[in-house]
């Protein structure tokens, strides 16, 4: 069965690999990508950039100050924009996420906040007024913007924000201010040097009340020079984690006044004599971060990718040890140890890009419905996505992690892309609501839902399964070996734990009121399990919306996906045991069997390994990793990378001249 990449000159241990594919690489590639033709753009799109030289890097920016790196990312953004037309289809949205991914990368640059953020919130939340005249020249690029919510005292808390925007209904204008330092605007990407403009999220007060966080578009620099306006202090928080190449930024504002309609009034509004009508669903302010938490699935999902990818392809090429004495030094890849640090890595980075294509529709569906006046899809769209963004930011974190130290020393090396990729990502922990707090959303979700199911009332999407007979025992390991049937009852297991641990956090919860604590502190008592069923019950989507998908995935990848498929609840399930075990729903001999099941299931995926995740079809230049690089020739790269070091450029340092030998020297003369 053919493997696409194959090509002459390659490591011989990679081709070999390929060799033993099952399964027609692109065929799973467009599946994964939604059609053969999505497919073929991505590969022109990579083919064009890689051969332009407005886009080639002779030193690679893992040597570069973060002041260089702007600045190439900066000239590289303002080619994509002025010539991304030769390269993709610039109004689809995919294309140009490829784009931006193969001529840029992934550590921010000028516009990921203008075009992730600020047009999507002046889109979902600006009325006409507002957005035929600003999303014209934001489109045009002559106003670039921020999405500024989070303050140096509060970013969870958006009701504790402390930037006032105070209503004049004498001059019909919005007075905003930054009255405290812990007020002040502070991480929001792209608010310190790029953006010009920003939607500032500040507490609405009119006539001496306070209505609540509410968004408004506010101008900072001068459009000719670029210059921060009076009254606005505007600069970067200086360097961080990861994302070099993004401008986080602080901001403090000095009563500003802006025109009424600069409130973003498509679902909240304030009439000109003052009068406040709140939005049909009082949250829909906060819909661009419903838009981001599901779009983050996307990415994330593809961040594992390239870590599975580095260390699969690095571990086929990489020979060390010997499983059996006498005979050459294996493949690592041949270490069971090896396998179940990876392989679970393949199949959540596949299990997180099929979520996202679930998400998507729902996204699509509610946007549809809010369009139409209804908001009744937005509760469950919430809960899940808030919990998913939770759930995959973590694992992917985890999952990285894991890749890289499977790559041992190499994968220390900013060499195998391996570190920036992680601190890149595990900023998704944090970033859109931390994790602990938005795991909380899906939680009170789930509260509700066990309350529904109790009184037998419909129940919404996410949470059908609530309503659902539990057998009382688990069939797992009791089908005979029928697949479709096993992993069903994977499935029921997980269904039954998640719907368990939720009821029983709401007993706790329940009983802490009923000892006379309030609400809310009784909920601070039970989060811990609170947190633990909105994750089980989050691990249930994402099982389902993978099984789904293999289902239904065309016959000539179906055996594959199911063989990943299979692993991946072998291995949920053993990851979760304990909550399957605890009320003894799986006995222990059940457990042993998944396990046993789970070591199966690496030794069938071993031969198709490299081809699955050949099938992310990231190019090298998207990885931009030496280990991961698709031709296997890792040792020479990674010679010819640490040439490029600025310590190599002389054989004698400065600093080895100008202090370590005078040392030597001295001590050298004592004796
Ligand atoms: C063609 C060009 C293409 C170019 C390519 C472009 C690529 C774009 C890709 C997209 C990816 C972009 C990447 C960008 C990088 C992101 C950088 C980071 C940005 C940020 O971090 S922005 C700041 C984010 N901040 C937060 O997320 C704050 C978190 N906090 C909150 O959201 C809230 O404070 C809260 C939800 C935790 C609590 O809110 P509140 O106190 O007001 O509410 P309650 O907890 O009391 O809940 C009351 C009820 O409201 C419901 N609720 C809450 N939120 C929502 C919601 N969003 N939607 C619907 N319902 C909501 C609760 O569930 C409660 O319901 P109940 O029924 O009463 O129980
Ligand atoms: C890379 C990056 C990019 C960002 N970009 C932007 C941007 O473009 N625009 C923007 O506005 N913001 C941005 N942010 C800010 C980000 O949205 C916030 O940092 C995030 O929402 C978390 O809020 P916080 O910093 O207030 O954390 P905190 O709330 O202070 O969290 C600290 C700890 O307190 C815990 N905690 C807080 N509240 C609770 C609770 N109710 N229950 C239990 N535990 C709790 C948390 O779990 C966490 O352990 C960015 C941040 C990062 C790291």
């Amino acid at each position: 069965m053919p493997n696409r990449c194959i090509k002459e000159g390659d490591n011989p241990d990679l081709t070999k690999e390929r060799k033993t594919c099952t399964f027609d690489t692109d065929e799973l590639t467009a599946n994964l990508y939604g059609s053969r033709n999505n497919m073929e753009r991505r590969r022109e799109i990579t083919k064009k950039i890689s051969a332009d030289p407005d886009f080639a890097d002779p030193i690679p920016h893992d040597f570069l100050s973060r002041e260089k790196c702007i600045e190439a990312t900066a000239k590289k953004t303002k080619a994509v924009v002025q010539r991304g037309s030769e390269f993709c289809d610039v109004t689809n949205y995919y294309e140009m996420l490829h784009l931006i991914n193969e001529a840029i990368g992934i550590g921010g640059y000028p516009l990921a906040l203008h075009y992730g953020m600020f047009l999507p919130a002046l889109e979902g939340q600006a009325e006409k007024e507002l957005t035929d005249d600003i999303i014209p020249r934001a489109k045009n690029l002559e106003v670039i913007g921020a999405y500024a919510q989070t303050e140096m005292g509060h970013g969870t808390n958006l009701r504790e924000l402390e930037t006032t925007a105070t209503y004049d209904k004498a001059t019909q204008e919005f007075i905003i201010n930054t009255p405290t330092r812990s007020a002040m605007k502070w991480w929001p990407g792209n608010l310190g040097k790029m953006s010009n403009y920003a939607v500032v999220t500040c507490q609405l007060f009119i006539d001496g009340r306070k209505i609540g966080p509410h968004n408004f578009l506010v101008q900072l620099r001068c459009e000719k020079t670029h210059e921060p306006l009076p009254g606005i202090i505007v600069g970067d928080i200086g360097p961080k984690m990861a994302f070099d190449t993004n401008d986080n930024g602080f901001l403090a504002l000095d009563n500003i006044r802006v025109p009424r309609k600069n409130m973003l009034m498509k679902h909240a509004k304030v009439s000109p004599d003052g009068v406040y009508t709140p939005p049909m669903h009082a949250k829909l302010n906060y819909g661009t971060m419903v838009y981001v938490r599901a779009h983050m699935l996307y990415a994330h999902g593809q961040f594992l990718a390239t870590a599975a990818i580095v260390a699969t392809r690095y571990s086929a090429v990489r020979r060390q040890g010997r499983i059996e004495h006498g005979v050459p030094e294996v493949q690592i890849l041949d270490y069971q140890t090896q396998q179940h640090r990876i392989f679970p890595q393949i199949a959540r980075a596949y299990a997180i890009i099929f979520t996202y294509m679930d998400i998507k529709d729902q996204y699509d569906a509610m946007i549809k419905g809010i369009a139409e006046g209804q908001t009744d899809l937005l509760p469950d769209l919430h809960a899940i996505t808030s919990g998913l963004k939770s759930v995959v930011t973590h694992m992917a974190g985890l999952g990285i992690e894991q890749c890289r130290m499977a790559c041992g020393g190499h994968g220390y090396s900013d060499a195998s892309g391996l570190p920036k990729l992680y601190g890149v990502q595990i900023g998704g922990c944090t970033y859109e609501g931390e994790n602990m707090v938005m795991l909380q959303q899906t939680a009170r979700y789930l509260m509700k839902a066990v309350a529904s199911a109790l009184q037998g009332k419909p129940l919404s999407h996410s949470v059908a399964y609530f309503g659902k007979k539990s057998s009382g025992k688990s069939r797992i390991g009791k089908e005979g070996g029928d697949i479709a049937r096993e992993h069903e009852a994977m499935l029921e297991a997980l269904e039954h734990a998640a719907c368990r641990l939720s009821v029983e956090a709401s007993q706790m919860w329940e009983k802490r009121g009923r000892g006379g604590e309030t609400k809310e502190r009784a909920w601070n008592g039970v989060t811990v399990e609170m947190n633990r069923a909105a994750r089980v019950h989050t691990r249930v989507f994402m099982a389902r919306s993978f099984h789904r998908r293999v289902t239904s995935s065309p016959p000539s990848i179906r055996p594959v996906l199911t063989d990943l498929l299979s692993l991946y609840l072998h291995y949920e399930c053993v990851d979760m045991a304990h909550h399957l075990l605890e009320d003894g729903f799986c006995s222990g001999e059940q457990i042993r069997y998944l396990k046993s099941r789970l070591y199966e299931d690496l030794t069938t995926l071993r031969p198709n390994a490299v081809s699955l995740v050949d099938s992310f079809d990231q190019s090298d230049r998207e990885l931009n990793s030496v280990l991961g690089r698709r031709d296997g020739n890792v040792y020479e790269a990674l010679y010819q990378w640490a040439r490029k070091s600025e310590l190599n450029y002389t054989d004698v340092l400065p600093a080895v001249q100008k202090y370590v030998m005078p040392m030597m020297e001295e001590n050298r003369s004592k004796l």
